[in-house]
């Protein structure tokens, strides 16, 4: 029976109740302990290389919007010699390099999917396509095929029912933003406040002429949410570099951060300039940018809000980089909101440069809006809510 160890890598850093479950699993040497380091633990994909193979499970907690703990697996693990039962999870991720011959994984696969789905009916089933940037576009697509065709029949062959079970597959590699992508599409599912996240990002996007907007966990640079518009690799290439560039230059700033000698408290009294009038008012009216209302000067801008009443006031940095500076122009900014997630927003240069306060309002206004949901989440979890 396989043993297990919580993982002294990653410590739980909050007081959360319930953590969100995710097995993750699949044959040996696919990269599942790549993934989980690469994604939660910063480990270069380079790096990668040189992990040695997973001889017991071992439970990795990561706290983003939601709490996670994600249990990476042996690659010899069977339903039997898992020592918790599969309704114990709420995900299942399933790991296969796309390379390998996929009898082996279809079945353990096929195993895993009937065995949980009798004691788990809504379990999600997550399966990671690994390795892809190995292949060439065509070859990608065509194993992609194969595999899904493979996995179906057999599915097919256990139990017509099995047909139905929604099953998920995602191209994957460490050495691109594909993992990310992925694994956020999985996070979408796990996060029961997800529609209100997106409604704050697509009023955000309304308010200040934004084409598209983020909200990051800035650690793993997985995306929690993002507003209505489709979701471009592009700019979600680009938003994962501009953050793996702050997180490596931010620990320079961090002098200046301690010192800054804004005052204490500084939460917003007055609405922000599209007439809205509370964060919970504003989820069912966006409305366009005033035309009227000119930028505040900066330095009248919050800089600090205290995450829970009573608590020392944190300090929330931001940052810009002009995408094209020819005219019109597109500046992609960058606000914490909380100490761990980030507001990633695309904004006409025009905007960000003659309407800074309006933005700084909005994002005030949206930072409000994060934490409020994030305490009711967190409520939820530790029982204390409705
Ligand atoms: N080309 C490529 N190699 C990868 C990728 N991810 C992981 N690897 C390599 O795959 C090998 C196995 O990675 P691991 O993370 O140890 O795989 P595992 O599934 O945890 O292995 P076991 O614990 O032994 O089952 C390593 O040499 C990694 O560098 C990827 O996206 N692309």
């Amino acid at each position: 029976m396989a043993s297990m160890q919580d993982s002294l890598a990653l410590k739980p850093s909050n007081d959360f109740a319930r953590r969100t479950k995710i097995l993750l699993m699949g044959t040996k040497r696919s990269g599942k302990t790549s993934i989980q380091q690469v994604l939660f633990n910063n480990l270069p994909p380079k790096q990668t290389f040189y992990i040695e193979p997973t001889k017991r499970i071992t439970k990795h907690a990561f706290d983003t919007f939601i709490p996670l703990e994600i249990w990476d697996c042996p690659g010899d693990v069977t339903v039997d010699s898992l020592d918790t039962p599969l309704s114990e999870f709420t995900t299942i991720l399933f790991v296969i390099d796309i390379r390998a011959l996929y009898q082996e994984p279809i079945s353990k696969l096929v195993e895993f999917m009937v065995a949980a789905h009798q004691v788990n009916p809504d379990i999600n089933f997550e399966v990671f396509l690994h390795k892809a940037e190995k292949l060439m576009e065509d070859d990608k697509i065509e194993y992609y095929r194969l595999i899904h065709e493979g996995v179906m029949d057999r599915l097919a062959d256990e139990s017509p029912e099995y047909e139905q079970v929604p099953l998920n597959f995602h191209l994957t590699s460490v050495y691109d933003h594909s993992l990310q992508d992925a694994f956020s599409h999985v996070l979408h599912k796990l996060v029961d406040s997800l529609s209100f996240l997106e409604d704050l990002l697509n009023i955000f996007c309304s308010n200040t002429s934004s084409p598209k907007a983020f909200l990051f966990d800035t650690t793993s640079r997985l995306y929690v949410a993002t507003d209505a518009s489709p979701v471009d690799q592009a700019t979600h290439n680009l938003c994962c570099d501009y953050l793996y560039m702050l997180n490596a230059f931010g620990p320079l700033f961090k002098s200046n951060m301690t010192n800054d000698s804004s005052p204490p408290d500084q939460s917003p009294s007055t609405p922000p300039p599209t007439a809205i009038t509370s964060p919970s008012t504003s989820l069912a009216s966006p409305n366009p940018i005033h035309p009227n209302i000119g930028p505040p000067t900066v330095s009248n801008l919050p800089k600090t809000l205290p995450m829970t009443p009573g608590s020392k006031p944190v300090f929330y940095p931001s940052a810009s980089t002009s995408l094209s500076p020819s005219h019109p122009g597109t500046t992609l900014t960058y606000h914490l909101v909380t100490p761990h997630l980030a507001l990633l927003a695309l904004l006409p240069s025009e905007v960000y440069e003659m309407r800074r306060g309006l933005v700084e309002w909005n994002v005030v206004w949206f930072r409000e809006g994060i934490r409020e949901i994030w305490e009711v989440e967190r409520e939820g979890r530790s029982g204390k809510g409705p």
